[in-house]
């Protein structure tokens, strides 16, 4: 399908404006989302991608301009009325019970009380039907983050939504779920339904998307066809200059082993994370060691362990030459030890703790900002200052809650404040999870440059192209096992993808992988 041919106008926005106090967030932004495309919302970290989603469906008011469905004007004063009139929106943020089964959670957001079996059925039915994989008796407190995003999808699919709204679906998903997720989109919009697909994931948009509208400092900027152009051309609208590469490598010594992991097995707790088995690592000064896997695979428990959020025996955890498995996650930071999760907004930050008290949270142990218990406020507000300058953390007003930034800007933050504690041992889950392209090559350039100082860093990731970038050794996590780590020159994204389906359980070394699958 052409952008030209495309079917007529569903959801349009004319002209809309939102301003938070001085703020201006959209600036007379137009946009309309067609039958049967899907469409790209595209911009850098705090352009307004997600404040124009939020009038799309509702759950914020514009300040003037006017929202069109089939092309009459409508009012959407909350969600509830936009998805009565088939507008479906999966956020970055799931609202999703831990507590409760995949169907309980289905069931209530439904407008009208239905017979669990009944519904699990229908979800059966939807999942079937869009190909996803979703188990409706499962407990969402087990599940991992991509497996919750399906659930928000399906939930908004079983509501038969003729525009659906993504905000950073593949953010989380490993390569073989994206595409998982791209022929659903295919399906729907074969089906005449229309997509909002928003992404930072250049090369995904141009295969996946007929149009795309981009947005730059709250303002419309462009709608092109995404795949006339080319990655480093969208990023040029988006930025309006050219993007940074991540900087070449840095070659330098290594020290002494920072981090040494010896047999650590953590049973499985039911809610947030799978069994770990005898896992053994070590990490030295100097060197980044990537973790890959599909999520739900033990990822975060071993983040968990690791931090000090999960104890262990003691010797299973050495962190600078301590033993440190018994420790909790403030005395693992005295230990100048450093942790970035994967969620940012509620794990890494208080959503309703202003910014400078969240910085707080993870620097309350370090000399310089509390001292005898008393806190150092002009400390405190000027290691904020630096956080907000060197990591370009944009927010309007001077110190908002940590729920008003955008996701990009949070996550800039909350790498910053782990960072600037200069630890000797950093730990990140995610760490370009809904950044714009500039940003995630910052990030990883800060990350790097850390490691040239003498830190040991280990990043989880499920994005191989970014580990293959910039990890020096890579292991594989697959049902609570960690492959032996192999250094990125010796592996391929291909081994590193069978062990991720647990193929080569021994190593990711780029033959003995292929051997593993012949065998
Ligand atoms: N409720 C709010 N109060 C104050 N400022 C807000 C609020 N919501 C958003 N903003 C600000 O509006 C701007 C646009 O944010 P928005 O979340 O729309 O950006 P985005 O393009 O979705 O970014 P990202 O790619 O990082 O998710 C940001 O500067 C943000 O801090």
């Amino acid at each position: 399908m052409t952008a030209s041919d495309t079917g007529p106008a569903l959801l349009e926005a004319a002209g809309l404006t939102k301003r938070f106090g001085a703020l201006v967030a959209n600036d007379t932004v137009s946009l309309a989302i067609r039958a049967g495309e899907a469409h790209a919302l595209l911009g850098e970290n705090g352009a307004g991608k997600s404040t124009l989603v939020k009038m799309l469906c509702g759950l914020i008011q514009p300040d003037s301009g006017e929202l069109r469905y089939r092309g009459e004007p409508v009012v959407f004063s909350d969600p509830a009325t936009s998805r009565a009139r088939g507008i479906g929106v999966v956020f970055q943020h799931f609202a999703l019970f831990d507590a409760l089964t995949v169907v309980e959670n289905v069931a209530l957001g439904l407008p009208k009380p239905e017979p669990l079996g009944v519904l699990a059925k229908r979800i059966e039915a939807c999942v079937g039907r869009y190909g996803l994989s979703v188990e409706p008796w499962r407990r969402v407190g087990e599940l991992s983050v991509g497996e919750r995003q399906r659930v928000e999808i399906v939930r908004c699919l079983l509501g038969d939504p003729q525009v659906l709204i993504l905000d950073e679906p593949t953010s989380v998903l490993t390569p073989d779920e994206s595409e998982g997720l791209f022929r659903t989109v295919d399906l729907l919009t074969a089906e005449g339904r229309a997509v909002l697909f928003i992404s930072h994931k250049l090369d995904e948009v141009r295969r996946l998307c007929q149009r795309a509208t981009v947005l730059r400092g709250g303002r419309f900027i462009a709608e092109v066809d995404p795949r006339r152009e080319t990655s480093a051309s969208l990023a040029r609208l988006m930025v309006g200059a050219d993007v940074p590469r991540t900087a070449p490598l840095v070659a330098h010594e290594l020290g002494e082993p920072r981090l040494l992991v010896k047999a650590l097995t953590v049973a499985g707790d039911g809610s947030r994370g799978s069994a770990l088995h005898d896992i053994d690592l070590e990490i030295r000064a100097g060197e980044i060691l990537g973790i890959a896997g599909v999520a739900g695979n033990g990822q975060t428990t071993l983040f968990d362990a690791l931090s000090g959020e999960r104890t262990s025996d003691p010797e299973s955890i050495v962190i600078d030459k301590v033993a440190a498995g018994g420790l909790g996650p403030t005395e693992r930071r005295a230990l100048k030890a450093g942790f970035v999760p994967e969620e940012r907004l509620g794990h890494a930050a208080a959503p309703d703790m202003r910014l400078s008290d969240n910085v707080l949270l993870t620097t309350h142990g370090d000399g310089g900002i509390v001292k005898g218990g008393v806190i150092r406020r002009a400390a405190l507000q000027a290691r904020f200052a630096e956080i907000v300058k060197r990591f370009d953390v944009r927010f309007g007003g001077r110190d908002p809650k940590a729920r008003r930034l955008s996701g990009g800007n949070l996550q800039k933050f909350v790498i910053g404040r782990e960072v600037l504690r200069e630890p000797v041992l950093l730990v990140v889950d995610q760490p370009t999870w809904g950044v714009d392209a500039a940003a995630a090559t910052f990030i990883r350039t800060t990350l790097r440059q850390k490691a040239a100082e003498g830190c040991a860093v280990l990043v989880i990731s499920q994005d191989l192209d970014e580990l293959l970038e910039f990890a020096d050794r890579i292991a594989v996590m697959s049902e609570g096992r960690l492959t032996a780590p192999v250094p990125v020159a010796e592996t391929s994204r291909e081994a590193i993808g069978l062990a991720m389906g647990g193929a080569a359980q021994e190593s990711v070394h780029q033959g003995e992988g292929a051997h593993a699958v012949q065998a």
